[in-house]
């Protein structure tokens, strides 16, 4: 499309039909007859009524024929965000979950991911998982990956080559009784950090950041944790860790730390909780550390299936939602089978009922609530809220284009059903088959391109 004589961005994108989206105010708002026009920088331009498609085009400077138009079963949303997801674990997902927390790091986890030295294995299943969490609409991934700095590198390049937004952490961990060839020492730990950071900001990828990753507190000395908070205060990095996720593991924490007042308070006095830290789990924090995290602005990825696939626990979101602390969704790929956050919508949904059976006074979350959880909330938990989360003009455009009864999809048509209807439908029943197509930062990466 030609550039307008009044403006000096032209129109990449221009689609015409139904968006769903969320916003501070209200968990779930739907815009129907609605015109929405991406700029040529990937960012939304505007957002209107059908009706002012003539005059839009005018001010815009594109044809009527570079309008698309969305058939009746087909809606718009906001990209999934996973705000917690190891890509290192992707090789064994769906299976080894027989275990609780801490023997199933030792016996699965480590042993796994120490291969990552091996830059051949990781660059396979690096762009699989990519791949794959594409496939599924997650435009937003917070990575995991392993202690190796070159094989963190690589993951960094294939979101970047692939085009998904994403967060990518070289896991720190200088301490590991069980399997002691994975660990580093903690200066090898801290320069490698600060290597990985300088690599991947140098390569000024326009939407991959590096993360500071200290893997939890029983992985990390009091040394390199201190270290961490450092090296992610002074560069302004984002953090991320895991925090009270299972019974036996806060009962370590307690007594390798006797002198801190809890287990978030442990991750406070290393400068490790900041408005760009983001905690997976948090099954067992009491009310004093979400008003902690509400304090410092640090969020919590709520990772439902691996909370009840190695037996963790159940997290009140209600509870976390009412301390008015920032939450978003995680697969915890691969504590969590699923790589979808369709699915971990569905097991936060499952939670939410299950706490509400064992006590009728917790509030069930509503599925437009948790509709918010998985784009805008995941979003507001990485910080990232300001580029992307819905369709505000200004924000990248990072969406998905829905069919609700794509041939061959698990959904069949029964009649014609109201919008707010079809994106239920597709929470609950939809997969990959019904996810059209993704953008992010208004590129189209799925379907792939030949060449990926
Ligand atoms: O679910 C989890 N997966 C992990 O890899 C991990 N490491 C520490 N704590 C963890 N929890
Ligand atoms: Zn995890």
């Amino acid at each position: 499309m030609e550039p307008s004589n009044e403006t000096t961005v032209s129109i990449a994108h221009v689609f015409k039909g139904t968006f769903a989206h969320s916003t501070q105010d209200a968990a779930l708002e739907i815009l129907e007859n609605r015109v929405l026009g991406v700029d040529n920088n990937g960012k939304i331009a505007f957002l209107e009524s059908g009706k002012d498609v003539v005059s839009l085009s005018e001010k815009w400077g594109f044809k009527a024929s570079d309008v698309r138009q969305l058939e009746p079963h087909e809606f718009i949303m906001p990209g999934l965000v996973d705000t917690h997801i190891h890509a290192s674990q992707y090789s064994y997902s769906g299976t080894a979950l027989d275990l609780p927390l801490l023997q199933w790091l030792n016996t699965y986890t480590f042993p796994v991911e120490s291969q990552y030295k091996d830059l051949s294995f990781a660059g396979n299943v690096y762009n699989k998982v990519v791949k794959r969490t594409l496939r599924n609409g997650t435009t937003t991934a917070c990575y995991f990956a392993t202690i190796h700095t070159d094989a963190s590198l690589l993951l960094g390049e294939i979101a970047d080559r692939l085009g998904q937004r994403a967060l990518v952490g070289k896991v720190c961990m200088d301490c590991n009784n069980s399997v002691s060839h994975y660990k580093e020492t903690t200066e090898e730990s801290s320069e490698e950090t600060r290597r990985f950071i300088q690599e991947l900001l140098n390569k000024k990828y326009p939407h991959v950041r590096p993360i500071v990753t200290p893997r939890f507190v029983l992985s990390c000395s009091s040394a390199l944790l201190r270290d961490l908070g450092d090296i992610a205060k002074n560069n302004d990095l984002h953090i991320q860790s895991h925090i009270s996720e299972n019974k036996e593991e806060c009962e370590v924490v307690k007594q390798l730390f006797p002198e801190f007042k809890s287990y978030t308070d442990v991750y406070l006095k290393h400068n490790l909780l900041t408005n760009k830290t983001v905690m997976a789990h948090g099954c067992y924090l009491s009310d004093a550390e979400l008003q902690v995290f509400r304090e410092t602005g640090a969020s919590i990825a709520h990772c439902p299936n691996s909370n009840i696939s190695i037996c963790s626990g159940l997290l009140n979101v209600r509870n976390v939602l009412n301390h008015k602390v920032k939450i978003g969704l995680g697969t915890d790929v691969a504590g969590g089978y699923s790589p979808s956050i369709l699915d971990a919508i569905r097991r936060t949904m499952d939670t939410s009922k299950t706490l509400t059976i064992q006590n009728p006074r917790n509030q069930t979350l509503t599925f437009e609530e948790v509709f918010r959880l998985a784009t805008l909330g995941g979003s507001q938990a990485l910080s990232l809220d300001a580029e992307t989360g819905n369709f505000v003009v200004g924000k990248d455009f990072d969406a998905l284009l829905v069919n609700v009864f794509a041939p061959d999809g698990p959904m069949d048509i029964c009649g014609l059903e109201p919008p707010k209807v079809l994106l239920e439908k597709f929470l609950n029943l939809g997969d990959d088959r019904n996810i059209k197509e993704v953008y992010v930062a208004g590129k189209r990466v799925v379907p792939f391109a030949d060449s990926a």
